[in-house]
Protein backbone atom coordinates (compact mmCIF):
# COMPACT_ATOMS: atom_id res chain seq x y z
CA UNK A 1 0.00 0.00 0.00
CA UNK A 2 1.56 3.72 -0.63
CA UNK A 3 -0.07 6.86 0.28
CA UNK A 4 0.14 10.44 -1.55
CA UNK A 5 1.26 12.94 0.00
CA UNK A 6 1.43 17.07 -1.63
CA UNK A 7 3.34 19.54 0.59
CA UNK A 8 2.87 22.96 -1.06
CA UNK A 9 4.83 26.68 0.56
CA UNK A 10 2.29 29.43 1.07
CA UNK A 11 2.93 32.14 -2.40
CA UNK A 12 5.29 35.16 -1.65
CA UNK A 13 3.53 37.07 1.09
CA UNK A 14 3.62 40.77 1.24
CA UNK A 15 6.46 40.58 3.75
CA UNK A 16 8.63 38.07 1.52
CA UNK A 17 8.48 40.99 -1.28
CA UNK A 18 9.57 43.49 1.36
CA UNK A 19 12.03 41.32 2.68
CA UNK A 20 11.67 41.33 6.02
CA UNK A 21 11.35 38.52 8.67
CA UNK A 22 8.06 36.96 8.73
CA UNK A 23 7.48 34.03 11.66
CA UNK A 24 4.18 34.31 13.29
CA UNK A 25 3.40 37.31 11.83
CA UNK A 26 0.32 37.18 9.98
CA UNK A 27 0.41 38.78 6.15
CA UNK A 28 -1.15 37.85 3.45
CA UNK A 29 -0.39 36.50 -0.22
CA UNK A 30 1.27 39.79 -2.48
CA UNK A 31 -0.45 39.55 -5.87
CA UNK A 32 2.41 37.31 -7.01
CA UNK A 33 2.06 35.12 -4.04
CA UNK A 34 -1.78 34.64 -5.25
CA UNK A 35 -0.17 33.69 -9.21
CA UNK A 36 1.56 31.56 -7.54
CA UNK A 37 -1.43 30.03 -5.52
CA UNK A 38 -3.60 30.03 -8.69
CA UNK A 39 -0.61 28.15 -10.70
CA UNK A 40 -0.02 25.81 -7.75
CA UNK A 41 -4.00 25.02 -8.56
CA UNK A 42 -3.00 24.29 -12.18
CA UNK A 43 -0.38 22.39 -11.73
CA UNK A 44 -2.64 20.36 -9.14
CA UNK A 45 -5.48 19.72 -11.57
CA UNK A 46 -2.89 18.84 -14.80
CA UNK A 47 -0.93 15.77 -12.58
CA UNK A 48 -4.24 14.74 -11.96
CA UNK A 49 -2.95 13.87 -7.92
CA UNK A 50 -5.97 15.72 -6.21
CA UNK A 51 -6.16 16.15 -2.51
CA UNK A 52 -9.08 14.51 -0.66
CA UNK A 53 -8.49 16.81 2.88
CA UNK A 54 -6.36 19.74 3.18
CA UNK A 55 -4.28 20.65 6.70
CA UNK A 56 -2.84 24.31 6.82
CA UNK A 57 -1.55 26.38 9.35
CA UNK A 58 -3.44 29.37 11.05
CA UNK A 59 -1.99 32.05 9.10
CA UNK A 60 -3.57 33.25 6.08
CA UNK A 61 -0.61 33.47 4.11
CA UNK A 62 -1.13 29.66 4.05
CA UNK A 63 -4.95 29.23 3.97
CA UNK A 64 -5.54 32.06 1.15
CA UNK A 65 -3.02 30.01 -0.69
CA UNK A 66 -4.77 26.53 -0.22
CA UNK A 67 -8.27 28.17 -1.13
CA UNK A 68 -7.11 29.86 -4.69
CA UNK A 69 -5.14 26.63 -5.22
CA UNK A 70 -8.07 24.06 -4.57
CA UNK A 71 -10.45 26.64 -6.07
CA UNK A 72 -8.40 26.32 -9.13
CA UNK A 73 -7.85 22.52 -9.03
CA UNK A 74 -11.77 22.47 -8.18
CA UNK A 75 -11.33 21.30 -4.93
CA UNK A 76 -12.40 23.97 -2.93
CA UNK A 77 -15.13 21.63 -1.11
CA UNK A 78 -12.58 18.97 0.42
CA UNK A 79 -12.74 18.91 3.86
CA UNK A 80 -10.16 20.96 6.50
CA UNK A 81 -7.95 20.93 9.15
CA UNK A 82 -5.66 23.55 10.72
CA UNK A 83 -3.59 23.95 13.22
CA UNK A 84 -0.89 26.22 14.85
CA UNK A 85 1.28 23.31 14.98
CA UNK A 86 2.02 23.82 11.07
CA UNK A 87 2.82 27.49 11.35
CA UNK A 88 6.20 28.98 10.49
CA UNK A 89 9.04 28.74 12.79
CA UNK A 90 8.50 31.67 15.45
CA UNK A 91 10.92 34.32 14.42
CA UNK A 92 11.83 35.77 17.57
CA UNK A 93 12.85 39.20 18.22
CA UNK A 94 13.57 38.81 14.23
CA UNK A 95 10.12 39.50 13.34
CA UNK A 96 9.36 42.57 11.53
CA UNK A 97 13.05 43.09 11.05
CA UNK A 98 14.62 43.41 7.61
CA UNK A 99 16.85 40.62 6.68
CA UNK A 100 19.65 42.84 4.27
CA UNK A 101 19.75 45.11 7.75
CA UNK A 102 19.87 42.02 10.01
CA UNK A 103 22.87 40.61 7.38
CA UNK A 104 24.46 44.13 7.14
CA UNK A 105 24.22 44.73 10.89
CA UNK A 106 25.37 41.25 12.70
CA UNK A 107 27.71 39.68 9.65
CA UNK A 108 26.78 36.75 7.59
CA UNK A 109 28.18 33.63 10.18
CA UNK A 110 25.43 35.33 12.96
CA UNK A 111 22.56 35.64 10.05
CA UNK A 112 22.94 32.28 9.07
CA UNK A 113 23.05 30.57 12.35
CA UNK A 114 19.52 32.41 12.85
CA UNK A 115 18.60 31.60 9.59
CA UNK A 116 19.79 27.87 9.22
CA UNK A 117 20.76 26.46 12.23
CA UNK A 118 19.65 23.40 13.51
CA UNK A 119 19.13 24.55 17.51
CA UNK A 120 19.75 28.22 17.35
CA UNK A 121 17.10 29.88 17.95
CA UNK A 122 17.12 33.90 17.77
CA UNK A 123 16.44 36.07 21.11
CA UNK A 124 12.97 35.62 22.20
CA UNK A 125 10.20 38.56 21.09
CA UNK A 126 9.05 40.36 23.87
CA UNK A 127 5.46 40.21 25.18
CA UNK A 128 5.20 43.96 24.61
CA UNK A 129 6.06 43.86 20.85
CA UNK A 130 4.03 45.30 17.97
CA UNK A 131 5.24 41.67 16.36
CA UNK A 132 4.08 39.76 19.27
CA UNK A 133 1.67 36.80 19.05
CA UNK A 134 0.96 36.84 23.21
CA UNK A 135 -2.15 38.51 22.95
CA UNK A 136 -3.74 36.67 19.66
CA UNK A 137 -6.74 35.25 20.63
CA UNK A 138 -6.24 32.10 17.98
CA UNK A 139 -3.36 31.27 20.48
CA UNK A 140 -5.35 31.68 24.12
CA UNK A 141 -5.40 28.02 24.12
CA UNK A 142 -1.80 27.53 24.00
CA UNK A 143 -0.96 28.59 27.73
CA UNK A 144 3.12 27.51 27.91
CA UNK A 145 3.27 26.49 24.57
CA UNK A 146 3.21 29.30 23.03
CA UNK A 147 6.71 30.19 21.55
CA UNK A 148 8.76 33.11 21.56
CA UNK A 149 11.21 32.17 19.61
CA UNK A 150 12.12 28.41 17.79
CA UNK A 151 14.78 26.76 16.35
CA UNK A 152 13.47 24.62 13.36
CA UNK A 153 14.46 21.60 16.47
CA UNK A 154 12.10 23.03 18.16
CA UNK A 155 9.49 23.47 15.25
CA UNK A 156 10.43 19.45 14.80
CA UNK A 157 9.12 19.09 18.13
CA UNK A 158 6.09 20.89 18.24
CA UNK A 159 5.04 19.93 14.30
CA UNK A 160 6.06 15.82 14.48
CA UNK A 161 3.48 14.84 16.73
CA UNK A 162 0.47 16.40 14.66
CA UNK A 163 2.12 14.32 11.96
CA UNK A 164 1.66 11.27 14.09
CA UNK A 165 -2.07 12.30 15.67
CA UNK A 166 -3.43 13.50 12.88
CA UNK A 167 -2.32 13.38 9.17
CA UNK A 168 -0.92 10.00 9.06
CA UNK A 169 -4.05 8.63 10.15
CA UNK A 170 -5.70 10.62 7.05
CA UNK A 171 -3.16 9.31 5.22
CA UNK A 172 -4.14 5.91 6.09
CA UNK A 173 -7.43 5.48 5.31
CA UNK A 174 -6.09 6.42 1.63
CA UNK A 175 -6.52 9.80 1.43
CA UNK A 176 -4.17 12.56 -0.81
CA UNK A 177 -3.68 15.13 1.76
CA UNK A 178 -2.32 18.30 0.69
CA UNK A 179 0.00 20.07 3.55
CA UNK A 180 -0.67 23.95 2.59
CA UNK A 181 2.09 25.53 5.32
CA UNK A 182 5.34 27.39 5.30
CA UNK A 183 9.16 27.60 4.36
CA UNK A 184 10.67 26.08 7.81
CA UNK A 185 7.16 24.29 8.91
CA UNK A 186 7.55 21.97 5.82
CA UNK A 187 11.69 22.15 6.16
CA UNK A 188 11.35 20.28 9.39
CA UNK A 189 8.51 18.10 7.39
CA UNK A 190 11.12 17.03 5.03
CA UNK A 191 13.83 16.70 7.47
CA UNK A 192 11.84 13.95 8.96
CA UNK A 193 10.80 12.29 5.98
CA UNK A 194 13.77 12.36 4.07
CA UNK A 195 16.44 11.24 6.77
CA UNK A 196 18.54 14.80 6.35
CA UNK A 197 20.87 14.87 9.13
CA UNK A 198 20.85 18.12 10.74
CA UNK A 199 23.89 19.88 9.21
CA UNK A 200 22.40 19.02 5.97
CA UNK A 201 19.52 20.47 6.22
CA UNK A 202 20.64 24.08 6.09
CA UNK A 203 21.16 23.91 2.66
CA UNK A 204 17.23 22.68 1.70
CA UNK A 205 15.30 25.72 1.14
CA UNK A 206 11.61 25.54 0.00
CA UNK A 207 10.08 27.61 -3.02
CA UNK A 208 7.02 29.33 -2.72
CA UNK A 209 3.89 28.34 -4.54
CA UNK A 210 4.63 24.47 -5.98
CA UNK A 211 3.55 21.25 -5.15
CA UNK A 212 5.83 18.59 -4.13
CA UNK A 213 4.49 15.21 -4.32
CA UNK A 214 5.36 12.47 -2.10
CA UNK A 215 5.21 8.24 -2.31
CA UNK A 216 4.83 6.78 1.20
CA UNK A 217 5.02 3.57 1.69
CA UNK A 218 3.54 1.31 4.94
CA UNK A 219 6.21 3.07 7.11
CA UNK A 220 5.08 6.57 6.10
CA UNK A 221 8.46 7.09 4.81
CA UNK A 222 9.20 7.66 1.09
CA UNK A 223 9.38 5.06 -1.45
CA UNK A 224 11.30 6.88 -4.45
CA UNK A 225 12.53 10.87 -4.13
CA UNK A 226 9.72 13.39 -4.01
CA UNK A 227 8.70 15.14 -7.24
CA UNK A 228 8.24 18.85 -7.62
CA UNK A 229 5.32 19.52 -9.99
CA UNK A 230 7.22 21.80 -11.81
CA UNK A 231 11.02 21.26 -11.21
CA UNK A 232 12.27 23.87 -13.11
CA UNK A 233 10.81 26.74 -11.22
CA UNK A 234 11.02 25.11 -7.83
CA UNK A 235 15.02 25.05 -8.77
CA UNK A 236 14.64 28.56 -9.10
CA UNK A 237 12.27 29.67 -6.45
CA UNK A 238 14.56 27.61 -4.10
CA UNK A 239 17.96 29.64 -4.95
CA UNK A 240 15.31 33.08 -4.37
CA UNK A 241 15.22 31.35 -0.84
CA UNK A 242 18.89 31.16 -0.13
CA UNK A 243 19.80 34.13 -1.94
CA UNK A 244 17.45 36.35 0.44
CA UNK A 245 19.14 39.03 2.98
CA UNK A 246 21.47 39.47 -0.14
CA UNK A 247 19.40 42.23 -2.10
O1 LIG B 1 10.74 35.12 7.34
C1 LIG B 1 10.31 33.96 7.51
O2 LIG B 1 9.39 33.68 8.28
C2 LIG B 1 10.93 32.84 6.72
C3 LIG B 1 10.10 32.44 5.53
O3 LIG B 1 9.77 33.52 4.71
O4 LIG B 1 12.18 33.28 6.26
P1 LIG B 1 13.52 32.41 6.11
O5 LIG B 1 13.49 31.80 4.73
O6 LIG B 1 14.59 33.45 6.25
O7 LIG B 1 13.58 31.38 7.19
Amino acid sequence: MTFTLILLRHGNSEWNTKNLFTGWVDVDLSDQGRAEARRAGELIAESGVLPDIQYTSVLKRAIHTANIALEVADRDWIDVKRSWRLNERHYGALQGKDKAQTLAEYGQEQFMTWRRSFDVPPPPLDDDSEFSQAHDPRYAGLGADLPRTESLKLVIDRMLPYWESDIKPDLTTGKTVLVTAHGNSLRALVKHLDGISDADIAELNIPTGIPLVYELGDDFMPTKPAVYLDPEAAAAGAAAVAAQGKK
